[in-house]
Parts: C-alpha cells; sequence; structure tokens
C-alpha cells in the first residue's frame, strides 16, 4: 500500500533537466476492448499486460457480472466467456468505455442488467447508444445513467443510424459486439464529423485479429461514415497490451518543460493510439524525438513553442497538450474538440479556468482554446475528478512557482483511473 498523498498535493518542481527512461502501464483502450472481445469470443484467452487502474477492473467487474470468468490476478490476466445469463449490476465509475462498451454485450444476454456510476457520468452522452439498441430490437429502459436493458438471448441487429459526433465508442460499442447479433450491424453516423477516429481503426483492427468480416470499404467507394460487421465468429486470441501512449504525454511533456530527456520503452513503430500523435506534436513544439528500439525519447531544446493544431482525432491529449501551450514562449491555438466537454468533466472549460487563475492567458471557445505567452505563478489546480486534469497539473507544477509558492494539485489520485500510483512513480522522477 503507498501512503496516501497530501491533498492538494505539491505536485514536485523540475530543478533542472529531468531525464528519465520508463516503462508505463498499459493502454486503457486496448486492454478494455481486448477484454470485452475475450467475453464473447469462441473460447478462453489471455490478455497479457493488461492495465490494472480504475477503468480496466471496472470493465473487468462488469464482464463478470454479466458471465463470464475473469482472473485478474497475474499480470496477464485469463479470460472464459460463457452465456451470459441472469439478473445484474454494473458499475461503470467514470470510465465511457465500460458505459457505451457493455451494454450491447449485455443485450446478448438473459436477464435485466442495470448501470449506474460515478455521479459526474450521470452527464456524459450515452443516449445515442441506448436509443441505438432499442432501434435494433434490445428492450431498454432510460435515456442516460442510470439504465437499465433486459436481454432475451439474442439481438436482431442490422442497420442502425447514431450521430458519433459526441463520441467515437458511440461506434466502437456497437461494432464490438455486432458479430454476435443475428444480423451483424450495419453502422451509419449522421451528424457533425465523428471526432476520435483513430479509436474506430482501433476497434476494426482488434475484431480483425479475431477473424471477425469488417467491411469499412464502403467509407472508400463513396459512402463515409459506415461500417459494417458481419455476423459470425469471434475467434479466441491472446493479445499483448501496449503502454498507454496517452498517458505518455505527461512525462514526455516534463523533459520538454525541463530541458532534460523522457524514454519511454517499448513505444509501437505501428499503432491506432491517439498518444502516437504526440511525436509530430512534441517536435512542432520544438522538441527533439527520436522512435528507437529502446522506446520514444523526447528532449527538451529549452525552447517551446506555441502550435495551431487541430486535435479532433486525438481530443484526449488536449489537456497536457494546453498545459504546455500555456508554458510557451509564442502564441497557440487548438481547435476541433468541442466534444472533449463530455469528456470526464468540461475539458475546455476546466482547462481555462484552472490555468487561467495559475496566471495563464486563455481564452475558450466553442470548440477549442486559445492561449497567449503569459508568466504562470502557484497555486492550486483542481482536476474536477479527472485523471488527465491531473496530467495537466503536474507538467505546470514542474514548470511554475517557487518554494514560496508552489503549484498544488488538488485530488491527484484522480489519475488511478488509468494508472495505479501515478503519482509516487511521478515524484520519484525528480
Ligand atoms: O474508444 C476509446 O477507447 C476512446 C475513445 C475516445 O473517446 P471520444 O471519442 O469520446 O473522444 C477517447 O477520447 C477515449 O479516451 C477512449
Ligand atoms: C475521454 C477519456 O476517457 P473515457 O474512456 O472515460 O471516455 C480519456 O481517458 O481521456
Amino acid at each position: 500500500m503507498t501512503a496516501p498523498l497530501d491533498d492538494p498535493w505539491p505536485a514536485p518542481r523540475a530543478r533542472g533537466p529531468v531525464d528519465a527512461v520508463v516503462t508505463l502501464p498499459g493502454s486503457k483502450s486496448l486492454t478494455n476492448r481486448a477484454l470485452v472481445l475475450a467475453a464473447i469470443a469462441d473460447g478462453p484467452s489471455v490478455v497479457r499486460r493488461a492495465l490494472r487502474s480504475r477503468d480496466s477492473l471496472l470493465m473487468a467487474g462488469a464482464l463478470s457480472a454479466l458471465g463470464a470468468g475473469i482472473d485478474t490476478s497475474g499480470e496477464d490476466w485469463t479470460v472464459t466467456p460463457a452465456r451470459l445469463a441472469g439478473d445484474a449490476t454494473v458499475d461503470v465509475g467514470l470510465a465511457g468505455t465500460v458505459m457505451r462498451f457493455v451494454p450491447p454485450v449485455a443485450a446478448l444476454g438473459t436477464g435485466l442488467v442495470s448501470f449506474d456510476g460515478d455521479a459526474h457520468m450521470r452527464q456524459r452522452p450515452i443516449g445515442e447508444i441506448l436509443a441505438a439498441l432499442r432501434a435494433l430490437g434490445v428492450d431498454v429502459e432510460g435515456d442516460a445513467l442510470p439504465f437499465s436493458l433486459r436481454g432475451s438471448g439474442a439481438v436482431p441487429g442490422g442497420m442502425v443510424t447514431v450521430d458519433a459526433s459526441g463520441s467515437s465508442q458511440f461506434v466502437s460499442a456497437l461494432l464490438l459486439a455486432g458479430a454476435r447479433y443475428d444480423a451483424g450491424i450495419d453502422v451509419r453516423h449522421a451528424g457533425e464529423p465523428v471526432p476520435s477516429l483513430p479509436h474506430i481503426d482501433m476497434t476494426v483492427e482488434i475484431l480483425r485479429a479475431h477473424g471477425v468480416v469488417v467491411d469499412t470499404a464502403l467509407n472508400d467507394r463513396g459512402e463515409p461514415d459506415r461500417w459494417v460487421v458481419a455476423p459470425g465468429p469471434i475467434k479466441a486470441v491472446d493479445h499483448t497490451i501496449e503502454p498507454d501512449l496517452s498517458n505518455a504525454a505527461p512525462f514526455l511533456g516534463l523533459a520538454a518543460v525541463s530541458g532534460g530527456s523522457v524514454t519511454v520503452r517499448d513505444w509501437p513503430l505501428r499503432t491506432t493510439q491517439a498518444g502516437d500523435a504526440l511525436r509530430g506534436l512534441l517536435e512542432q513544439m520544438g522538441c527533439r524525438v527520436a522512435l528507437s528500439d529502446e522506446g520514444l525519447t523526447v528532449t527538451g531544446t529549452g525552447e517551446l513553442l506555441g502550435i495551431e493544431a487541430d486535435l479532433h482525432d486525438v481530443g484526449e491529449l488536449t489537456p497536457v497538450v494546453a498545459a504546455l501551450c500555456a508554458l510557451a514562449t509564442t502564441p497557440s491555438h487548438l481547435r476541433g474538440i468541442g466534444h472533449i466537454r463530455g469528456h470526464e468533466t468540461d475539458r475546455l472549460a476546466a482547462l481555462a479556468t484552472e490555468l487561467g487563475d495559475l496566471g495563464a492567458d486563455v481564452t475558450e471557445h466553442a470548440d477549442g482554446l486559445t492561449l497567449r505567452p503569459a508568466t504562470l505563478h502557484g497555486g492550486t489546480f483542481h482536476t474536477y475528478a479527472d485523471h488527465r486534469m491531473a496530467h495537466a497539473g503536474v507538467v505546470v507544477a514542474a514548470a511554475v512557482g517557487s518554494d514560496d509558492d508552489p503549484v498544488l494539485v488538488e485530488n491527484v489520485a484522480t489519475t488511478s483511473k488509468t494508472f495505479t500510483d501515478f503519482a509516487p512513480f511521478w515524484a520519484s522522477l525528480f
């Protein structure tokens, strides 16, 4: 057990360049997809180097509640599918992947499944998936958390239209379970552009690894925003989970703000993870970036430049990128990210308030932020129960303030959503 931290936490300030080589925990997005598919696959499988954090344990708990056998005792998790039967309650916590990916699976079972989660989760969008399930023949009660559904042992499936402009997870959720629906699933998006497309690519890629037939070529034939999953078996496949590249953001950001050098081990040469975009973003901000057999190394050059960036595809990187922009010597404009107001908190409002309270020059727009150079000072950085706000806070704390005027990060423990014991690990680097 790690000792409880002071709250608010006096996050360490870098007194010189920070040099470190780190091994990061597994990807939340990959772990939770692998668990879902393992639970409805044709036989048992192993999820190696699974992320052990609140979101992945909630996913394991949810699938176990539906009947799957999941052994999370070791580093490698064994999953044994079972007929999904009986009444169950599912705690989704603050995990978008649990709230969105589990209902389409629960619909395959027999029994009443009730969903609830953290207070803020009741504000996060889910209505589109519940409406889609209803249209596909599932008995669903409610339009937001808490909600329930009653499975009848089969889902007819077929064609369904969703507005996934609020979250790519609406599409991923339906695709993940779709091969088990009688007619498969044909998902069409209608609305403003879908954010976080690499996450849908990740879903398609892992489905194909399980032998599921997914047609996205329809998109290339002039039908954008359409994904078709054929009904059929889901092969049992063992997965080894890549490190979480989005969670690499504060570590690489630390190199940038301290003028040091941080290597994240096992950075994949090819990946669908949104965090891979950090390579280009940090290079644009003036860092040296090198991918080698050892991993990804980012070296701060002493110069941190602002950026013009459309983060629509990689919105989850916004909090740390915005923190870096607040410390940059030239202006920045981050756009295309209105949807992150529906993340763990309204991230645009939270970043504008918290960075602004430390002296940053931030303007909030409907779909982004403008940040101009300013001198920041110490104070308390609130996190709104959002792990990535805490990541932004510790990066600012590393670069700003003084012994008499430090940056304190409130509820840094919220990082446990995707990184167990983040704060002691972070502190060990200084
Ligand atoms: O499918 C996933 O694993 C995710 C999709 C994205 O959600 P949105 O499309 O809601 O941004 C991303 O931000 C989230 O962290 C994880
Ligand atoms: C948006 C995020 O999480 P979730 O999976 O809960 O949607 C995130 O981790 O940045």
